[in-house]
This record gives structure tokens, C-alpha cells and sequence, in this order.
């Protein structure tokens, strides 16, 4: 039984090399046993017309962290109906886990600075630890978040964003090395983010 879990929440739509490298040096600097990746399934703080069906999100994110025997993917949220809360994940993670696992919720930079807004925030530092990581043209700060709950990290910082891989496929520029190249084989064969 792990000791020390991590969870990396996104959209990722798609997944990209900014997510993997976060997840992997927070496991590094926590010494975390797994880091469990949870698409989301009603982002509903994004625009749900345009984002892409979960099972695509779902498929790529388990593409992605195939290969690493620490990394998982949990379909929580995407089997989940109505709009995804992060309370309701961690509260689920909570009590598959235990009481003795200590849970890391990792962000990034942008993640972090909008948490005030998310639904019923004050118990979210009850169930885990916050991980704030830095992100290119984001300013990483915990001001207005509980002591002692969140810590701020530095990775090394990845100027990628799902949005920009979206639109560089629309306009036929290649995301090769932005995002694993299984994701890249994935979006070719589904022709997906061709039409905006
Ligand atoms: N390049 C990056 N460096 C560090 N953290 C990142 C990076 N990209 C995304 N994250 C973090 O990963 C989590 C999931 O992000 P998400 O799936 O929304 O990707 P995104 O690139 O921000 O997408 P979009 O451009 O569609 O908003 C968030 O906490 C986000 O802050
Ligand atoms: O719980 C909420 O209200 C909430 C609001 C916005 C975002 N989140 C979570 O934050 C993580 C990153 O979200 P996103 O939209 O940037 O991909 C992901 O796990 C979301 O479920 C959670």
C-alpha cells in the first residue's frame, strides 16, 4: 500500500511534456510512490462545447503515462456525472486510500491562483496537501491559501500549453516534442483538434 500519492487533475486536452514533467519532479521532491493522473470529466469552468469527449482525454492521458511504472490513471471524474469537483475526487480518493496516505494535489502556476473559486475550496485542505509548480508566463503565489497547506516548487519550466497544441494542429504546425509521440500518432489517427 502506498504511503504517499499524488494526484495530477487536468483537462488534458491533450496531455502534454508540461504535465509529465510536474508530475514527475513533485513525486521526485516528495518522494511520492505513485502519482495518479484524473482526467476531468465536466471542466465546468471551461468552455464544455469545445472540450474534447473524455474518453479521448481519457485514452491519451493513459498513452501518455504507460510507460512509467509509477505513473496511473484513474477515470474517477470521467465516470462521474455533473460538473467535476475537486472536493468529490478527493474525497473518493480519500476513501479508497485510508486515513494513513498522505495525498498531494498537484498544479500548476494558473491552477493554483484561480483555487479560491473552486466549489467549497475551505475543505479541499482538509483531505490533501496542495502542490503549486511553476509555469512560463504564470505567477506562482499561495497568498489567500491556508498555512502549512500548500507548498510552491519549483520544475523545470515548460512554456506548453494544451490551448497552443490545439491550435498549432489546426493550423498544421507540429506539436512533435510538445507532447509524448504516442499523442501525436493519437491525434493523427483521430484527425482530432483539426477544426477549431
Ligand atoms: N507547462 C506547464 N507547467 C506546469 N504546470 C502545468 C503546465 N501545463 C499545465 N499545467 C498544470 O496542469 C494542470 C492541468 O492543466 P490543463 O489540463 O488544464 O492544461 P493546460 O495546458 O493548462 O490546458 P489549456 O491550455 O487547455 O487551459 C493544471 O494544474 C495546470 O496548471
Ligand atoms: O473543484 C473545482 O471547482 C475545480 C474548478 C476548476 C478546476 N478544478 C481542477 O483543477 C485541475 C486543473 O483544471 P483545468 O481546468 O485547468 O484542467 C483539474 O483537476 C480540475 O478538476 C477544480
Amino acid at each position: 500500500m502506498p504511503t504517499k500519492v499524488g494526484i495530477m487533475g487536468g483537462t488534458f486536452d491533450p496531455i502534454h511534456h508540461g504535465h509529465l514533467v510536474a508530475a514527475s519532479e513533485v513525486a521526485h521532491l516528495f518522494g511520492l510512490d505513485e502519482v495518479v493522473f484524473v482526467p476531468t470529466g465536466q471542466p465546468w469552468q471551461k468552455d464544455l462545447a469545445k472540450v474534447t469527449p473524455s474518453e479521448d482525454r481519457y485514452l491519451m492521458t493513459v498513452i501518455a503515462t504507460a510507460e512509467n511504472p509509477q505513473f496511473r490513471v484513474d477515470r474517477v471524474e470521467i465516470d462521474r456525472s455533473g460538473p467535476t469537483y475537486t472536493l468529490d475526487t478527493l474525497r473518493e480518493m480519500r476513501s479508497v486510500y485510508g486515513p494513513g496516505v498522505e495525498l498531494y494535489f498537484i498544479t500548476g502556476a494558473d491552477a493554483l491562483g484561480a483555487i479560491l473559486s473552486w466549489h467549497n475550496v475551505d475543505e479541499l485542505f482538509d483531505l490533501a496537501h496542495f502542490v503549486g509548480c511553476n509555469r512560463p508566463g504564470h505567477h506562482l503565489s499561495d497568498t489567500g491559501l491556508p498555512e502549512g497547506k500548500v507548498s510552491l516548487v519549483e520544475v523545470p519550466a515548460l512554456a506548453i500549453s494544451s490551448t497552443e497544441c490545439r491550435e498549432r494542429v489546426r493550423k498544421g504546425e507540429p506539436i512533435w516534442y510538445l507532447v509524448p509521440d504516442g499523442i501525436v500518432r493519437y491525434i493523427n489517427k483521430t484527425g482530432l483538434y483539426l477544426e477549431s
